[in-house]
């Protein structure tokens, strides 16, 4: 086995090092007998309690994962990184019997498992908890939790199950109320919910999607240390997708790195660093570069502004009470907060996807109606939520996805109001260069795009024309940390071109590092401004789970007791 000084003990996949298939690289990769490395390295193949073998699938042309393997100890919280399209969906697709592997094979507890139905999988003892809430919000805890199980009973006994539940729920680290309506939970406990259902089942191996995204820093630590706690006391074992490292170094055992659908190694954390971890799914040495925030650009670009606006959400009730707002020209302006407290009614309701009850909007203090053609007029641009679900067509292909924005100006046509789809299809092929979109090809249709490069093309889109004003929101959902880089990059950049950009997140960090002042939404309204030198995580996280009295005095926090 040859290794650098400084490189931790990777341990290899079975065969890719012979491959010659760009991947293999001597350090990561150097001995074809796995069973040995991992025994050399203390992750004995003893008390594995999930094997995925070899893994591989193909998805037509695109080989989503080639010969993988993962390897589970029984009671041990195990991270799983990889850039966005290494395949990590994939794989925990295979394991939970929603895809079929071409090939390789899964085992439970030393024995092959059939899973061909996530059904199935529940039946084995695995569970999982999903990127976007599977809740039911107009049911309650009890209902929810009750119709998680993969079977049920046609004839349902409330009262003893409310009973049942009541004491099993006083072993597991989080508690509800089970008459409670699920959509006046928070993201937080939603997601305690998601975990609770799981652990109810009986689940012995916890699958997580990027658990912490909706989680307040504070819950955060305080959801991972429990799965932790119950991991390695009560012997439940956590298989977590993160991109964060922080995660990974703090709160799991193991760590294994998939890139470009292959697997690269596999170590205990206590073996390995954030940068050799970063170098393990990058196959290079990563310079982030920092984000250059210029000075305040002197710009005579335009400011966007909004006063008294009041919003409904899906249900007519106010999602947005009446907040004024201004962005000027050259700066961001962040907006915090945990999901579910307006924030996609706002960015919804600002770029034209959702009536505004009352109040009214402005760029450049001319009053502004975000119809298609005012917001091609204006140079208003926007990078929503889910860019997906909201910003894309998933069966058209990319090309067509990246001419959404000006399929219908002459400049696509090829005369008489005629589409030239050669013009669309070079303008695609430019953007896919610069912005650096992996697709197979600009015919591609884009639902097939992993995340990350979903979120690239929609950001090409958007900011391939002089822009204005910018309205992104969570533009770093799901992400690598090198698409994160890139992505922060390209907004920070248009703030610097001298763009109003309103940044809309609720990744804390992000508003923190990304804006020049930011506000706190909660329950709709702004309840704290600050700027990211005079205020402090604790405190926002505080003010973000709504233990700040509304209308505070601008930088003064006045707290009621947090619970
Ligand atoms: N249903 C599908 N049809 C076609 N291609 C797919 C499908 N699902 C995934 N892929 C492709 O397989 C590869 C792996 O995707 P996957 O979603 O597993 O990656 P990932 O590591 O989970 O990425 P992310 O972090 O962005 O979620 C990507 O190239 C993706 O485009």
């Amino acid at each position: 086995m040859t290794m650098t000084d400084n490189t931790v003990d990777y341990i290899a996949a079975a065969d890719n090092s012979s491959e010659g298939n760009g991947i293999a690289d001597e350090k990561y990769f150097a001995t074809s007998d796995n069973t040995e490395q991992q025994e050399k390295h203390n992750i004995s193949t003893n008390d594995s309690i999930l094997e995925a073998l070899n893994i591989s699938k193909r998805f037509g042309d695109t080989i989503a994962l080639k010969n993988v393997t993962l390897r589970l100890r029984r009671g041990t919280v195990h991270s799983l990184l990889g850039e966005n399209g290494a395949g990590k969906s994939t794989l925990v697709k295979c394991i939970m019997g929603y895809y079929q592997p071409d090939e390789g094979q899964i085992t439970v507890a030393g024995q092959e498992a059939e899973i061909s139905r996530p059904q199935q999988a529940a039946l084995a003892g695995i569970g999982m908890v999903y990127q976007h809430f599977t809740v039911i919000d107009n049911m309650t805890v009890l209902e929810n939790i009750v119709l998680a199980r993969p079977i049920i009973p046609r004839w349902v006994n409330w009262r003893n199950e409310a009973e049942l539940i009541t004491n099993k729920l006083k072993d597991l680290p989080f508690s509800f109320d089970l008459k409670q309506k699920v959509s006046s939970l928070s993201a937080g406990e939603k997601q305690k919910l998601e975990i609770t259902k799981q652990l109810l089942l009986d689940t012995k191996i916890l699958i997580l999607d990027e658990p912490t995204s909706v989680l307040t820093p504070q819950e955060a630590d305080f959801v991972l240390t429990e799965l932790k706690r119950m991991a390695n006391k009560l012997g439940l074992t956590v298989l977590m997708i993160t991109h964060k490292f922080r995660e990974v170094m703090q709160y799991s055992d193991d760590v294994t790195v998939l890139r470009k659908g292959q697997f690269v190694g596999s170590c205990s954390v206590t073996k390995t660093t954030p940068l050799l971890l970063s170098e393990m799914m990058m196959g290079e040495k990563m310079t982030v570069k920092p984000l250059q925030r210029k000075a305040w650009p002197n710009v005579s670009n335009k400011s966007f502004s909004v006063e008294k606006l009041s919003i409904n959400n899906d249900r007519g009730l106010l999602a947005v009470k009446n907040i004024d707002l201004t962005v000027l020209a050259g700066e961001i302006v962040g907006i915090a907060g945990i999901s579910g407290n307006g924030q996609s009614e706002l960015v919804s309701g600002i770029s034209g996807q959702r009536a505004i009850k009352s109040g009214s909007l402005a760029v450049d203090g001319k009053p502004f109606s975000p119809t298609r053609k005012n917001l091609q007029a204006a140079k208003v641009f926007c990078l929503p939520e889910e860019p997906l679900r909201n910003a894309c067509v998933p069966n058209l292909s990319v090309a067509e996805n990246m001419a959404l924005r000006n399929f219908d100006l002459t400049s696509m046509s090829s005369g008489f109001g005629i589409l030239s789809f050669s013009k669309i299809i070079q303008q695609a092929k430019s953007l896919i260069l610069k912005f650096n979109v992996k697709t197979p090809s600009a015919f591609e249709p884009i639902g097939n795009l992993s995340g990350g490069n979903i979120q690239r093309a929609v950001l090409a889109r958007e900011l391939s024309n002089s822009v204005d004003v910018l309205i992104v929101a969570n533009p770093c959902f799901g992400l690598d940390f090198s698409s994160i880089a890139y992505i922060r990059q390209q907004i920070m950049l248009a703030r610097n071109d001298g763009a109003a950009v309103l940044l809309v997140s609720e990744d804390l960090e992000e508003v923190m590092q990304m804006s020049d002042r930011f506000f706190v939404m909660s329950n709709g309204e702004f309840i704290m401004e600050s700027t990211p030198e005079n205020a402090d995580l604790v405190s926002i996280g505080q003010a973000m789970a709504g233990h700040m009295q509304r209308n505070a005095p601008r930088g003064e926090h006045n707290y009621e007791q947090a619970t």
